[in-house]
């Protein structure tokens, strides 16, 4: 017997990483009650054992969606990234699948904006050093190496949603703003696009980082990186830590060649608060090492908890993908009065007629339908009249190249 829509109260939420209560009561609000929630990431076990009755599951950046944890996840439907980043989960693993990868692209890029401002700034007067020595007891006032950061020279790797902010807030400060990128951009303000990140390196007073990780931004700032930056610069990456060699930096810093560093995030990062942090720039005064918080903001969180779980909310309940980050893009309007059917196939040739054929030769009336693709998949969504769904749905589910099929009432 083909499955049927599944009723609210039976749907399960698995919320991680501790998501904000906005979130929770998006989700309320739209009628899904059964929420369980974490304050931190589970361990691998745990996590599998907690995510094998889900529908849905919320994570942020430390839980790792692995092709053996979607094993586990039988059921799952779709996952809410409560943040920016998406290289903690295999898409590839979740697309197979069928399974609905969602993030939020925009709600903390103003946080880590103003975390790489205020670090700067710190960084350039040599505040990191100062303050911890007189933590210390030690009184060093000086002005030896405190500069402003008016007329310094910032440059930005990656100019996407986080680097164009930064650009904009750091030149209405007076910094010079120059940025390396794969692709053309338009540069905002008087902001320069260098050719070469070498030439970037070379060039700036202030490094920032602001890439995704992938196979190409991996330890993309190692030794021979670092020693293209000026002697007594400063690097900051609030990215991702395998963007950075860190024990390269490490020796950056001991050599006195860099003047400083503000590092959020790290290749190993603690799973959970009560856990020991250790890296190899714990010995660093002149170095800012924060709890990858460039997104931990009020504001940042309860926008992201408001704006994934809207974005569950929407797929659960009427099949949207709009800006899923593995699935083709679907806006669809309400589907009052009919039933409607989500078919996730492989993209191969000669399935839509397929589908179309079992239609007709069925005699299904199908009063709407909706079709994009994607390289792996293709998602289409047809409304049909309530009597034809229960027949409609089996006959789907036995195409061949159908990943999962589901219907919504
Ligand atoms: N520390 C924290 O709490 C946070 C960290 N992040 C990290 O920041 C990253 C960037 O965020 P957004 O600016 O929103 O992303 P985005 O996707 O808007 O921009 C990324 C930019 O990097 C460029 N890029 C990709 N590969 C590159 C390479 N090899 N060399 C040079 N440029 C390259 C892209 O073309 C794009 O312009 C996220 O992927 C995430 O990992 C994001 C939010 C919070
Ligand atoms: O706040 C978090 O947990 C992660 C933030 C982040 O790194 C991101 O948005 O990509």
């Amino acid at each position: 017997m083909a499955p049927k829509s599944l009723e609210k109260s039976k749907i399960r939420i698995l919320l991680l990483e501790g998501v904000h209560p906005s979130a929770v009561e998006t989700l309320r609000m739209a009628g899904y009650e059964n929420v369980e929630q974490h304050q931190k990431a589970l361990a691998p076990e745990e996590l599998r054992q907690a995510i094998s009755d889900a529908h849905f599951v919320g994570i942020r950046s430390r839980t790792q969606l692995s092709e053996e944890v979607f094993d586990a996840a039988r059921k799952l439907i779709a996952v809410g990234c409560f943040c920016i980043g998406t290289n903690q989960v295999d898409l590839g693993a979740a697309t197979r699948r069928g399974i609905a990868v969602f993030n939020a692209p925009f709600s903390n890029t103003r946080s880590v904006a103003e975390l790489v401002i205020a670090e700067a700034i710190l960084l350039l007067r040599g505040v990191a050093a100062k303050n911890a020595a007189a933590h210390r007891g030690e009184w060093q006032k000086s002005a030896v190496d405190a500069y402003e950061i008016r007329g310094k020279r910032l440059g930005i790797i990656g100019y996407g949603n986080i680097g164009m902010q930064l650009g904009v807030i750091a030149e209405s400060m007076g910094m010079q703003v120059q940025f390396y990128d794969v692709i053309s951009k338009l540069p905002l303000g008087n902001a320069r696009q260098l050719p070469s990140l070498e030439q970037l390196l070379a060039q700036s007073d202030i490094v920032s980082l602001h890439v995704p990780e992938t196979r190409g931004t991996r330890n993309m700032i190692a030794a021979p990186q670092l020693a293209q930056m000026p002697r007594g610069s400063i690097l900051i990456n609030a990215s991702r830590g395998t963007v950075v060699d860190i024990d390269a930096l490490a020796q950056a810093l001991r050599d006195g060649h860099l003047g400083g560093a503000g590092i959020d995030v790290f290749p190993v990062e603690p799973r959970s608060n009560a856990d020991e942090f250790q890296s190899p720039l714990r010995e660093f005064d002149n170095t800012f090492l924060t709890p990858h918080i460039g997104g931990s903001t009020v504001e940042a969180q309860a926008n992201i908890g408001m704006e994934v779980a809207e974005k569950l909310v929407r797929y659960s309940d009427n099949g949207t993908t709009t800006s899923s980050v593995n699935f083709p893009e679907v806006a669809l309007p309400e589907h009052e009065g009919c039933h409607r059917l989500l078919h996730i196939h492989h993209n191969v040739p000669g399935i839509m007629s397929a589908i179309n054929q079992t239609f007709s030769e069925n005699n299904v009336n199908v009063s709407a339908q909706f079709l994009q693709t994607n390289e792996a998949v293709g998602y289409v969504v047809i409304d049909v009249d309530a009597e034809y769904s229960d027949v409609a749905l089996e006959k789907l589910a036995n195409i061949d190249g159908t990943i999962r099929s589901r219907v919504l009432f």
